[in-house]
This record gives C-alpha cells, structure tokens and sequence, in this order.
C-alpha cells in the first residue's frame, strides 16, 4: 500500500508501507550507521522520533532474539530506502514487516533517505508525518508546524519499578532513563551486582541500596525535561563514585551548573571520531543524541572537559574536578558500534575500586 511521509516544511515523499498502517508523528531524524538496525530501532532513547537510515538496505539479515537494546521499540517509525522480505541470517526470526506489524509501528520503504538526510542536515531536525495518500496535506502541515511534541519520553520508557540483576561482584545502582540493556550486559560481564531503579529514584533511595557505585543511563528527550534527576544526581555527587552515558551525562552537567542546547541535527551513527583530550587518543564511537552539553557553560563549573568530538568540537566527555564522576556523551556499550570505548566500563570499576579502599583506609586510622 502506497503511504507518504510529509515534513513541517511542506516536503513529502511517497513510499510503500510495512509493519502498522497507523498514521504517526514525530521528529525525523536520521542515522548514518551501516548495520545494527535492530539495534537503532529498539533503543529507547529514539522515543518519539520517526527514525531514518541513510544505508540504503535494511532487515536483510531479519530481527533475532539476542539483539535488543529494549523488547518494545519506542520510535514512532521506521524510514527506508529498501526493506527486505526475505532476510537470510541463522538467528533471523522475524522479518522486518513482521515485526513491526506485532508492535504496531508504521514502517515507510521506498524514500531516498539520502535525499531527506540533506534536508534535515540543511535546515534542522524537523517534525514529519507517516500517514495515507488520502489526506488534506495542508492541514497536516499546519498541524505539524502548531504542534509541540510530548516532553514526558524518559516517564515512557524508564521501568516503573526496580529490579535486580545479581552478580558477585562491586554493587551498582543503575538509573534507567530509558536504558539499553548494553549497558546493563556491560556491567554484568564485569560481575556486578545491578539494581536497576526507575528515572524518578531520590539520592535517598539509591544510597539506602548500598550501592560501591552509580551509573546514569542514556534515554530520550530534553534532559532539562527531568528535573527531578537533575537533584538526584546534585544530592549523589561526593557520595558516590558515577558514571554517566549520554542523557545521563546531560544530566550530570545540568546538575553541576553547566547548560545543555537543542543541537541542529544532533550526532546519530556508528563511527563518530572522539578525542580523549589527555591522552590525544581517537575513539571510533556509536552515538545518539539531539542536546550537547555548551562548552561556554562550564567556566563557572568544577567540571573538566576529557573528551571532544572532532566532527564538530562539541563536549564529549566531562570529569569532576573534586569528585570521582565521569560521564561521556556516546556509547561505549557500542550495540551497535565500534567497541573502542568499552575501557570506560573498566575505568568505572577501578573508580568503585579506589573509592572503596579510599574508604577502607579511612576505618583503619
Ligand atoms: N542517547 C541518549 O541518551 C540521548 C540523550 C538525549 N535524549 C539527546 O537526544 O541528546
């Protein structure tokens, strides 16, 4: 069935429909990664975007088990140039049609993505509309151009209550704002013993779980949208040693006085360049965000820039200058992605570490 997708700015495209037939709305925005679409489609932190792939062939190897960053995809669709139908992988399980028909999301195939790549490169990310040929295009424009999309994502995907995933090892209370079970597959594989609570936890709550460490996770949306965790982290940071990804290094930032700005585009994919500013080493990295943390902010802060991107100079990485916090901008989980920042996983084990017998020093005298 022929379906279109119309932007804010009056631009359509005419493709063919796959998964739902409901219509959807949302902000477009596009990644330029090569491979991982499961991954891409089932993070979280897309809730509420109409998500588009500049590689132009996709669901060829199908939809498995294993490769899910959530079990209910939040986006608001899916945006492709070719979908395939038949998919040839021994884990394939589901085509891509499939699959999105079972979680009611629309799917559009059929549309230079490329071409709609440079439209939002050129003018910014723009609201857009998945919906039948059948329509009064103006309205949907009009409509689109009026609307403010929904602000409460991190309330949509953030589990409602908390639940364990034990391990032997260093006890870590994760903040689900919206989370990639990477992160969590991360901090298993080192051991951990995991608490993951949900985004709206107090600093009170999380240290009567005795967490050896904090980790904030990405998610979507404004990170100014949640001020409830902005003073969580505030009444956490010198308590506890953090590690923050993405949202939650927004969030870190904010709590520490720094600001956060709407990007033009934002940084999607799988092979951003990232410069660790002490060591002058470059890190291939997945990313996913919309918000930067402003450079120009953090003069009247204690926090330290550790990492930039070298694609466009924005903040990448921030460390405390007292305090043993650490947060970066992109993923090392990786899913999809190069793995060439998972040392920082490391990093926040050695940081629980020392801050333990930092600890341990202090009952001894
Ligand atoms: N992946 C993330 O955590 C994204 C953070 C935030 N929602 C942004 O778009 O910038």
């Amino acid at each position: 069935m022929n379906r279109q997708l119309i932007l804010e700015d009056g631009t359509f495209f005419v493709g063919k429909a796959f998964g739902s037939l409901k219509d959807s709305i949302g902000e477009v925005v596009f990644n330029t990664g090569m491979t991982g679409y499961q991954e891409i489609l089932s993070d979280p932190s897309y809730c509420g975007q109409l998500v588009t792939l500049t590689y132009p062939l996709v669901g060829n190897y199908g939809i498995n088990r294993d490769d899910f960053e959530s079990i209910d995809p939040a986006i608001r669709g899916f945006i492709v140039k070719e979908v395939s139908d038949y998919p040839s992988n021994f884990r394939n399980q589901w085509t891509l049609d499939e699959f999105f028909k079972a979680k009611d999301i629309p799917g559009i195939a059929g549309i230079d993505t490329r071409k709609l790549t440079r439209i939002i490169r050129k003018y910014g990310t723009l609201k857009g509309a998945l919906c039948g040929l059948a329509v009064d295009k103006e309205a949907i424009i009009h409509n689109l151009q009026s609307t403010t999309l929904p602000t409460n994502q991190v309330q949509q995907v953030s589990t409602k209550t908390a639940y364990p995933s034990p391990g032997r090892g260093f006890r870590v209370v994760l903040v689900d704002f919206g989370m990639k079970h990477g992160i969590l597959r991360e901090l298993n594989k080192r051991g951990c013993d995991v608490v993951v609570v949900p985004y709206n936890i107090t600093a009170e709550e999380v240290m009567r779980l005795s967490p050896d460490g904090v980790m904030l996770s990405n998610g979507p949306g404004d990170p100014k949208d949640v001020p409830e965790a902005i003073s969580m982290i505030q009444n956490l940071i010198g308590q506890i040693p953090i590690f923050g990804i993405c949202l939650g290094h927004q969030l870190f930032a904010l709590a520490c006085g720094a600001n956060t700005e709407k990007m033009k585009f934002g940084h999607r994919g799988s092979n951003h360049p990232v410069k660790d500013l002490r060591t002058g080493k470059v890190a291939l990295t997945s990313q996913n965000h919309g918000y930067t943390v402003t450079d120009e902010s953090l003069s009247n802060t204690e926090l330290e820039v550790t990492h930039i991107a070298l694609n466009d100079d924005t903040v990448e990485g921030l460390r405390h200058k007292k305090h043993p916090v650490f947060t970066v901008q992109y993923h090392p989980e990786a899913s999809p992605g190069p793995e060439d920042a998972n040392y920082l996983f490391d990093q926040f084990m050695t940081l629980i570490k020392e801050a333990k017998e930092g600890e341990q020093l202090c009952q001894n005298v």
